[in-house]
């Protein structure tokens, strides 16, 4: 089964907001690529609102409860307070918790889980409570699993920034991809789902999928983004699909 394909809208939400307009719409996008095959809509709503608005959060829900009501809501953040009571008013059917300063340009690193269990294990408890899924955002450490998993999260999701930068070093990406194949092998065999994300692309994905057979979801927007202004949303979306190795639809 081709891993699911979760449609980032930071990058929509920054361009809209150069202006004080309503375009593009983060929804009408979101409409388009739930459409197109999208399995699931990614938000990852920072505390200076500088993308992503707390507004668009129940415009995002209502769009998934009233037309594509088997579609997933994903949300990401630091596990703030604030980010936490924004994110269950909303009931998400998963949350990624990402270790971010809000100071920072975008995700660079993954939890450091033996440091931050303590911090970790009740915020996982809490959302699981609310019967949101659990996602962790990690590094490429196969060693670090065994933490990770001691969070009581349903899922970690592999940070694929570096991976992405072999774009134009193969052998580099072989290197990378491999060592993200391994922790996730480390992740599933402790009963931990595996997603990914960060700067995929087109042309990436499929080694990523050779090397992670069983990978639950990608979450894209960057790249995604750029080829939707090039191609439409929706034959954009077709062709992410089609690189994760879903049949032509
Ligand atoms: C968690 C992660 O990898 C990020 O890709 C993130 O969701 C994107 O954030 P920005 O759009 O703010 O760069
Ligand atoms: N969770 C990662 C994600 O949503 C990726 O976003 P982007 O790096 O593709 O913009």
């Amino acid at each position: 089964m081709p891993a699911e394909l979760s449609v980032n809208l930071n990058a929509i939400a920054m361009l809209r907001n150069r202006r004080d307009l309503p375009w593009p719409s983060v929804t009408d996008l979101g409409r388009q690529a739930l459409a197109a095959g999208a399995h699931g809509l990614t938000v990852h709503p920072r505390p200076d609102q500088r993308h992503i608005r707390f507004s668009d959060l129940p415009e995002i829900r209502a769009l998934i409860d009233s037309e594509f009501p088997q579609a997933e809501f994903n949300i990401e953040g630091y596990p703030s307070d604030d980010f936490i009571d924004l994110a269950l008013s909303v009931r998400p059917e998963q949350v990624t918790l990402v270790p971010d300063d809000p100071a920072q340009a975008t995700s660079d690193h993954g939890w450091d889980f033996a440091a931050h269990g303590d911090l970790l294990k009740p915020v996982v408890a809490r959302l699981k409570g609310e019967g949101v899924r659990v996602s962790l955002f990690a590094d490429a450490l196969p060693e670090t699993m065994p933490a990770a998993a001691a969070t009581g999260a349903d899922r970690i999701e592999l940070y694929t920034g570096p991976y992405a930068g072999f774009f134009d070093d193969p052998a580099g990406a072989e290197r990378e991809a491999a060592w993200l194949g391994e922790t996730a092998a480390a992740a599933a065999g402790l009963g931990l789902g595996v997603n990914a994300g960060h700067d995929l692309t087109v042309a990436n994905l499929p080694l990523l999928v050779r090397h992670i057979p069983g990978l639950a979801e990608v979450s894209i927007g960057h790249g995604l983004t750029a080829d939707a202004l090039e191609y439409g949303m929706a034959e954009t979306v077709r062709r992410f699909r089609r690189a994760l190795g879903h049949a032509r639809a």
